[in-house]
């Protein structure tokens, strides 16, 4: 049988011989995944000085394309399409909310981004 696609997110999880190493391991992913959604953040602001009006903040056909596109890779990684699903429509309220508050501080005369 040949081998074509690069191994799945889930085939990296460590057999883990003891809970101390269980949050080792989840420790070092949490170091890879803040700096990353920080960054997402970032685009937020981005999005809040680009956008013309606050009524565009949320955007319910962007975030359901998101979720289907989520759903997809977190399937084609080996994972649990719900479980991403949850968590992405909790961090786009997150972020939905810091929006409008990075909406209203850029037009408050702060520095823009
Ligand atoms: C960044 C945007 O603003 C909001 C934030 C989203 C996100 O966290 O990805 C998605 C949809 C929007 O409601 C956008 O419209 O793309």
């Amino acid at each position: 049988m040949s081998s074509s696609k690069t191994t799945k997110a889930i085939e990296k999880t460590a057999h883990c011989s003891s809970m101390q190493e269980v949050r080792a391991r989840v420790d070092a992913l949490d170091d890879i995944l803040v700096p990353l959604l920080v960054e997402r953040g970032g685009y937020m602001t981005q999005a809040a000085r680009i956008k013309a009006s606050e009524n565009q903040v949320r955007d319910e056909k962007r975030i359901e394309f998101i979720v289907a596109r989520v759903r997809e890779r977190a399937a084609a990684e080996g994972g649990n399409p719900d479980v991403i699903e949850a968590i992405y429509r909790s961090m786009m309220e997150a972020y939905i909310a810091f929006e409008h508050e990075e909406f209203a501080r850029l037009r408050a005369g702060a520095t823009q981004t």
